[in-house]
C-alpha cells in the first residue's frame, strides 16, 4: 500500500496534501523535490502535511514544503485547502479550525458558501521578522538589483514578502526581477516577490514570483502582503479584491498593525491518489 494523498488547489496554486496522522510520512528535501516534479512525480507548487499538534490550543499541525524542498512558515492558499481537506475527510467536524504552523497559530473558517476565511494574524513590518538586512524599518525601501534601483515594500505574514507597485501586471518584469529579488543577498532566507497593479481603492491585480516555487497562478500570503503594503501606502481601502492569474481573493485589514488580516477564497479538490510502493 503506497502513500495516499489528495491533489488540491487554491486558484491554481496547487498542492499535494497528505494525512500524516494516519500515515507515517516525514519526507526529506530530496523526496519533496522528486514528488513536486511534474513529470517524474505528482507535481505541485507546495506539499502540505496534516500532523498531530504539538500544542493544546489547536486541532492540527500544518506543515508546508515548497517544490524546491524548503520547509516554510505559511501558505495562504494551502491553509484554505488544508481546512477543506480535514473537514471533508472527517478529521474534524468543526468549521472553525485552529492550526499550528511554523509561524504560530492560524484559525481557518469554513463558510456556508464553501469559501474558506483565514485569520492570517498580524502583519509584521520589522525587517528582522522577514529577515531583511536593512538598518531601519521603512514604509518603502530602495533595493539595488540587476543594476537598477527598485522601490519595494517588505512585510512578514510568517513568511517573507517583498512587493513592487507596477503600472500593469501584464508588462511586469516578473521573469527578470522575480528570481533576482527572491535570492537577493539582503534577504538571507530569500523572499516571495509580488508585482501589484492598483486598479482602484478596492481592486488590485497581482502576480507573485514565489520563493522556492517560481511564479504561481496565485499566492494567498502574497495577496495578503500586497494588500497590507498598499493599505499602508494609503492606496487602497480596508476591503480589497486581489485578482491573481488564477482568480480572486478577498482581503480585509483595518490598517492597524495590532489587528489581524483576513483572507477569503476558494479551495478545490482535484483528485485523490496513491503513490506506487517504489516512491
Ligand atoms: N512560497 C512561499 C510558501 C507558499 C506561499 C503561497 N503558495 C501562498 O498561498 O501563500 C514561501 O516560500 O514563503
Amino acid at each position: 500500500m503506497g502513500l495516499k494523498f489528495a491533489k488540491m488547489h487554491g486558484l491554481g496554486n496547487d498542492f499535494m496534501v497528505v494525512d500524516a496522522i494516519s500515515q507515517s510520512f516525514a519526507p526529506d528535501a530530496q523526496t519533496v523535490r522528486r514528488l513536486a516534479d511534474r513529470h517524474f512525480g505528482v507535481g505541485f507548487d507546495q506539499l502540505l502535511l496534516v500532523e498531530k499538534p504539538t500544542r493544546e490550543d489547536v486541532l492540527f499541525r500544518y506543515r508546508i514544503f515548497n517544490a524546491d524542498g524548503s520547509e516554510v512558515q505559511n501558505c495562504g492558499n494551502g491553509a484554505r485547502c488544508f481546512a477543506r481537506f480535514v473537514y471533508d475527510r472527517g478529521l474534524t467536524d468543526q468549521r472553525e479550525i485552529p492550526v499550528e504552523t511554523a509561524a504560530g497559530k492560524l484559525v481557518l473558517y469554513i463558510e456556508d458558501d464553501g469559501w474558506v476565511r483565514v485569520n492570517m494574524g498580524q502583519p509584521r513590518f520589522a525587517p528582522h521578522a522577514l529577515p531583511f538586512d536593512v538598518p531601519t524599518e521603512q514604509a518603502r525601501y530602495d533595493l539595488e538589483v540587476l543594476g537598477q534601483t527598485v522601490e519595494i515594500g517588505a512585510v512578514s505574514l510568517g513568511n517573507p514578502h517583498a512587493m513592487l507597485r507596477v503600472s500593469s501586471v501584464n508588462d511586469a518584469p516578473v521573469e527578470q526581477l522575480g528570481p533576482a529579488i527572491e535570492s537577493h543577498p539582503q534577504f538571507p532566507e530569500r523572499v516571495n516577490v509580488g508585482f501589484a497593479e492598483v486598479v482602484d481603492r478596492q481592486h488590485v491585480k497581482l502576480r507573485v514570483y514565489e520563493r522556492g516555487a517560481g511564479e504561481t497562478l496565485a499566492c494567498g500570503t502574497g495577496a495578503t502582503a500586497a494588500m497590507v503594503m498598499l493599505r499602508r501606502w494609503g492606496l487602497v481601502d480596508d476591503e480589497v479584491t486581489v485578482s491573481l492569474p488564477g482568480g480572486d481573493l478577498r482581503i480585509r485589514w483595518s490598517g492597524d498593525p495590532q489587528e489581524p488580516v483576513w483572507m477569503s477564497g476558494p479551495a478545490e479538490w482535484v483528485f485523490t491518489g496513491e503513490l506506487c510502493d517504489a516512491n
